[in-house]
């Protein structure tokens, strides 16, 4: 599979933008005619500066407004393309882009475009050029690939074929069956965005909200498979118009181009009639069975201050590190480490965003394979030297520059806590367990534009799907939150993308300089119980608003007596079709960071509707001077 990306769909000057596609890995680049236009040099400098990254012009675009021209207009495209021509000479390319015509003085008729296209080959042609020929979505008689295709077939030139884009076709919901007879030498190349489904216009969708492959909703593995049957195996062409991208930094964009682009290949290649795709085997999407550890790292009195809560959250510690200075507190099936060392990666972590979690682990099957699958998908591993006779945790780069750890019970990291780790006499300082039995959730705040990015990075490495986006009110503005879960409900990893600093989960990430854990949610079976335990631990719950009952017992028909136990512990209630939740909170830690507790009785969802009360009132816990002002 040959990979391809359009400079349209990153930031920057055209230098910059070919520099992050070539470290991407791409094999080529479409060049955008206004990247070209905006940038002071010849086609033959940008020709010269493409192939001195080692990279091929897969096509020049777009040229607008060509089929079905009345005179004299239609001469005037003709010396027009042949200007391009010259253009596309000097920059070394074949292939140029035709999309379909917009224009209001256009006609219509494929007979008469098929002669457009016909002459049109016959010119490229005298020049050693091709021409591919796309339906837009919206064009105005032109709107579908099956009336283009038939436009190419009956053009009947070698030098004209088609161009399909994955958006025009399934923003319109066009069968992609129809993709699989046509003959694969006259794709001269496929185009792939996914997009998030939204209502709205066809060309505002797709020139402003168009995202990588599995960053969106549309079927585009289904679209690259009818394309892979046809025997196609050319280049794959990323074209993504979005706001977003425009804006962002063009590295890490690029970068998520490719993990697409070999994610999308990976599926394809699963699939029974995977036809003829050229892509390297890799192992499956790692099924995870749990989270192994959170690893906080923490220094003085912060570490001090974390020890007090997970203490009164009913943690015990269990076990020190052999040669680090690393604790390991426990509870049920969750391991929390708390990490002081003054050397490696956590003190570095510490220097830069204080004390945070800035490391997961989670438990998969394999985790040899589990690694082999993300260093294909070009995740950045973590390597860090041991003691002799320690486990190499294998580890990939995650989240905010943290860590995540891969485990398994198959190997020799399934025995870490007996190799790496000497029990402790603690026994416990008369702290009582408080039922908490496993991590429900890890809650990951990110900046709004790296949303895609980490869903991407999850639902490609790990077997676990993503669930549409939810808005979450805080008074100071919005943060939308998606889930990335598994069926099992064994991962569960929320990740709420801040728009501005002054939300809560914004005041985090700037406040820590940079993305990670904001906060941990426990499972339980018996919530009243936790809290009771709790309680006689020491702990304060976050204090709910007593209004918040009085809706509650109304909006779910509550029995007086449940309202009462639940505002007597401060425990917020949501039910679902499946069944009722139950959470309980701590109040916020350091700048932002806290614990959860739920109680899920067969419930699927994380209690949205209630994050607008607990926002609030987290806000109240932070320290006053770094408060987010609502307004200013
Ligand atoms: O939005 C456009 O005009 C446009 C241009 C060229 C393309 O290949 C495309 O998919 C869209
Ligand atoms: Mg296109």
């Amino acid at each position: 599979m040959k990979t391809s990306i359009a400079t349209v769909s990153i930031s920057g000057e055209l230098p910059d933008k070919l520099a992050a596609i070539a470290a991407a890995g791409f094999d080529g680049v479409e060049i955008f005619e206004n990247d070209f236009l905006a940038f002071d040099g010849s086609p033959a400098d940008v020709g010269r500066m493409v192939r001195d990254h080692g990279l091929e012009i897969t096509l020049f675009q777009p040229f607008r407004d060509f089929e079905g021209m009345p005179e004299p207009h239609r001469s005037r495209t003709f010396d027009r393309a042949e200007r391009k021509f010259d253009v596309m000479q000097q920059l070394g390319t074949e292939l140029l882009l035709v999309c379909s015509n917009v224009s209001p003085i256009s006609l219509g008729g494929i007979d008469r475009a098929a002669a457009d296209f016909h002459e049109l080959g016959a010119r490229a042609a005298r020049r050693g050029l091709k021409v591919g020929f796309e339906a837009l979505a919206w064009g105005r008689h032109i709107n579908d690939h099956r009336d283009a295709w038939e436009i190419v077939r009956r053009a009947g030139h070698p030098n004209i074929g088609l161009i399909l884009d994955s958006f025009h076709t399934l923003s319109r919901k066009i069968e992609v069956n129809s993709i699989r007879s046509i003959p694969k030498e006259k794709i001269f190349i496929v185009q792939l965005a996914d997009a998030p489904l939204i209502d709205m216009d066809l060309l505002y969708w797709s020139r402003h909200f168009r995202n990588m492959p599995g960053e969106g909703d549309l079927p585009v593995t289904e679209f690259t498979r009818a394309i892979a049957e046809t025997g196609y195996d050319g280049y794959f062409s990323l074209e993504i118009f979005n706001d977003q991208f425009r804006g962002g930094a063009a590295k890490p964009i690029a970068a998520d181009g490719h993990r697409s682009l070999i994610y999308l290949g990976d599926q394809v290649r699963r699939h029974p009639h995977a036809g003829s795709l050229s892509v390297k085997p890799m192992p499956e999407r790692a099924p995870v069975q749990r989270v192994g550890f959170v690893e906080f790292a923490a220094a003085d009195e912060d570490a001090a201050a974390l020890t007090a809560i997970l203490k009164t959250l009913g943690f015990r510690k269990t076990a020190t590190h052999r040669s680090k200075q690393v604790d390991l507190y426990q509870q049920g099936d969750i391991r929390i480490l708390v990490n002081t060392d003054e050397n490696g990666f956590a003190s570095s972590s510490y220097a830069v965003h204080g004390s945070s979690a800035y490391a997961l682990a989670l438990v998969v099957d394999d985790a040899r394979q589990a690694m082999e699958r993300a260093l294909a998908l070009d995740a950045e591993p973590f390597i860090q030297p041991v003691a002799k006779g320690e486990v190499e945790l294998p580890a990939i780069r995650g989240v905010g520059g943290g860590l995540l750890y891969l485990l398994d019970d198959k190997s020799d990291l399934g025995r870490i806590w007996e190799i790496d780790f000497e029990p402790s006499g603690d026994e416990g300082d008369g702290v009582e367990e408080a039922g908490l039995r496993s991590v429900d959730h890890v809650a990951q705040t990110v900046a709004y534009e790296e949303m895609p990015t980490w869903l991407l990075f999850y639902t490609s490495i790990f077997a676990a799907e993503k669930t549409p986006m939810v808005d979450i009110i805080d008074p100071a503005g919005v943060v939308r939150s998606q889930v990335v879960e598994n069926a099992a409900g064994t991962l569960r990893l929320t990740l709420n993308g801040a728009e501005n600093r002054r939300t809560l989960a914004g005041h985090f990430i700037a406040e820590t300089f940079g993305s990670g854990v904001q906060h941990l949610a426990f499972g339980t079976d018996d919530i009243f119980a936790t809290a009771a335990a709790l309680r006689r631990n020491g702990f304060h719950p976050l204090h709910i608003s007593p209004n918040y009952y009085d809706d509650v017992e109304a909006r779910f028909g509550l029995d007086p007596e449940m309202t009462e136990r639940l505002r007597a512990e401060n425990i917020l209630y949501d039910r679902d079709e499946h069944g009722e939740f139950f959470q309980l909170y701590s109040p916020t830690y350091g700048e932002g960071f806290f614990f959860e507790i739920v109680e899920r009785r067969q419930y699927c969802g994380y209690g949205a509707a209630n994050a607008i009360f607990r926002i609030a009132a987290l806000r109240k816990h932070l320290r006053p001077e770094g408060l987010p002002k609502i307004t200013g």
